[in-house]
């Protein structure tokens, strides 16, 4: 059934499986590994082992009760060029949900070819140092806000707490703040007399009802069921209220473009920060240059808050409750920080410097892949060369046929040994191979003139690699390090243990994901302890 509709290549390893890992079925299904159905988690559970016998980190995955065969990735080769604009693979799709993210309007995400390059040249410049500036100081501004309402500045333990409901909340802030040109706030906003929803209800609604939003058929909402009525408020309101924000946003650039002498980078300054950047591209197109209508300004930023809310609020929570799991790492990370800042308080410009806290979040994405696969399927028949696993000087070419899909597996990819020593233990270090580290002796380490730089490990991708490769990782690095930097300054992260259980057992119970869209984590808890208690 599966070698000559789809996959052309027999020799591959096969997995047989009840449906595909990506399907509704394996989503609603819990697995039963004795009919072979391991459910959508598949990855996560199997972690590397699924390649051990592929020698070329390659399988198919071939379902036989529902579902058409797909080809399973892990080598760093084969993402690398499932990745590229032109190697035959595409990403829009209605099977993997991207379409359902054009809901809006078309944007980012989900647009192919031209349409894709029109909004990747236009929301690029988006992504720019004074954005990046904003992005750290409303981070600091939603941090501080946090330690103020929930009553941490006046304790100097505080009581459990959910770490995963604070990086949900910090991130849909940012976005929001960032994405939005909205301003948020971290105490509970009112409901007026009107009983309607409040802005951050409107917030909450539209990014985590995506799919009901655009599976739900119309009829629902016309018998009146509350939740429907509810999200289609929602929905509704948040349309308007980014309509009013683009028109006054566009007329405050209008004025100020037509009062002599302002410079370009006053300009700049008004369109402080993601939306701002998208319409003040528009104000330009009458000079020539590339536009969008509102409805993808709107869609655009819909896609940023799919796009970053949870990948960074998971991430983080993660990387937290690593940190929790290993109070040495906790420590290495805290008197990095020291070492950047003595007693004064981080600034946008210690981001650079800050590599031991970019090392900690890169390191906590790599264990927990939020964006855990790269879709993709073949637009037309296509090969892949792969290198053999036992013999890398050769290659293998697999050919795939015309509407396979094809995933790069960042779990597996993450947990391959081969790329990354000691997979399974959270180590920050390994970022910063020439960082001091706190057992290198002092002089040698300060003669050594490579010191400094949390850069990417050959062979990490869980931004994506590529044209396509995410451009919010900046975005999201700069909100973790600003966030992290701020938080293990001041306080130790401990985990709420049971009775007896260790801190690899609380780590077994507590970090093991569920998956829908992005690879998410349930309750995190921890406990903050002040350090000067
Ligand atoms: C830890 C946080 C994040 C992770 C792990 C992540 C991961 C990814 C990955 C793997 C892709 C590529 C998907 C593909 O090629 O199919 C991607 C694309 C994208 N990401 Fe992120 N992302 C994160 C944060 C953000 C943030 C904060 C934003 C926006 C503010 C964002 C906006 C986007 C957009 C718009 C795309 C589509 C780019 C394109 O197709 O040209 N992401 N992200």
């Amino acid at each position: 059934i599966y070698s000559s509709d789809y996959v052309v290549n027999k020799k591959l390893p096969k997995l047989i499986t009840l449906f595909p890992f990506m399907s509704i079925r394996s989503v609603l299904i819990p697995p039963m590994p004795l009919f072979r159905h391991y459910g959508i988690s598949s990855t996560w559970s199997k972690r590397n082992s699924i390649y051990r016998h592929a020698h070329l980190k390659t399988i198919i995955q071939a379902p036989f009760l529902y579902g058409k065969p797909s080809v399973l990735t892990s080598s760093v080769e084969g993402i690398r060029q499932i990745a590229a604009l032109n190697g035959g693979f595409g990403r829009t799709d209605d099977a993997n949900g991207t379409k359902d993210l054009c809901l809006l309007g078309l944007n980012l995400i989900g647009a192919e070819g031209e349409q894709w390059r029109r909004h990747r040249r236009i929301c690029s410049p988006a992504f720019n140092r004074n954005t990046y500036r904003g992005v750290w100081d409303s981070t600091v501004k939603v941090y501080e806000e946090m330690i103020d309402k929930e009553g941490w500045d006046s304790v100097q333990t505080t009581g459990v707490v959910n770490v995963n409901s604070i990086t949900h909340k910090l991130a849909l802030f940012i976005i929001a703040i960032n994405g939005f040109g909205m301003s948020m706030t971290w105490e509970e906003q009112k409901r007026d007399s009107q009983n309607m929803m409040t802005l951050q209800e409107v917030i909450y609604m539209v990014s985590s009802h995506i799919f009901e939003r655009s599976r739900t058929p119309k009829l629902l909402y016309a018998i009146g069921l509350p939740f429907f009525k509810r999200l289609d408020e929602a929905y509704t309101t948040f349309d308007m209220v980014m309509r009013e924000k683009i028109k006054q946003r566009e007329d405050e650039l209008t004025i100020l473009r037509a009062t002599p002498g302002v410079t370009e980078n006053e300009i700049g300054d008004l369109a402080r920060d993601v939306f701002g950047c998208l319409v003040n591209s528009r104000m330009g197109a009458s000079e020539g240059r590339v536009s969008m209508s509102d409805d993808e300004i709107i869609s655009n930023c819909f896609g940023f808050m799919f796009a970053g809310h949870e990948t960074t609020a998971n991430t983080l929570a993660a990387t937290m409750g690593m940190l929790a799991v290993y109070p040495e790492a906790q420590e290495y990370v805290y008197r990095g920080i020291v070492d950047v800042l003595g007693d004064r308080e981080p600034t946008f410009d210690d981001f650079d410097s800050l590599t031991v806290v970019q090392a900690c979040f890169l390191e906590g994405l790599r264990m927990f892949p939020s964006a855990f696969s790269l879709f993709r399927h073949a637009v037309r028949d296509a090969t892949l060369n792969i290198p053999c696993a036992d013999d890398p000087s050769s290659t293998e070419t697999i050919h795939i046929k015309k509407g396979t899909s094809v995933s790069g597996d960042f779990i597996g990819l993450s947990y391959d040994p081969e790329v990354f020593s000691e997979p399974n233990d959270f180590n920050p270090r390994r970022w910063l191979e020439k960082e001091r580290s706190p057992f290198t002796d002092e002089k040698q380490a300060d003669e050594d003139p490579t010191r400094g730089s949390a850069d990417t490990i050959d062979g990490f991708m869980n931004f994506s690699i590529g044209p396509r490769q995410c451009i919010g990782h900046k975005f999201a690095k700069i909100e973790a390090v600003a966030f992290l930097t701020h938080l293990l300054r001041s306080w130790r992260i401990i985990p709420v243990l049971r009775p007896s259980e260790t801190h690899q057992g609380w780590r077994a119970r507590v970090l093991e994901p569920h998956f829908v869209m992005t690879l998410t984590l349930g309750n995190v808890p921890v406990k903050f302890t002040h350090r000067t208690s």
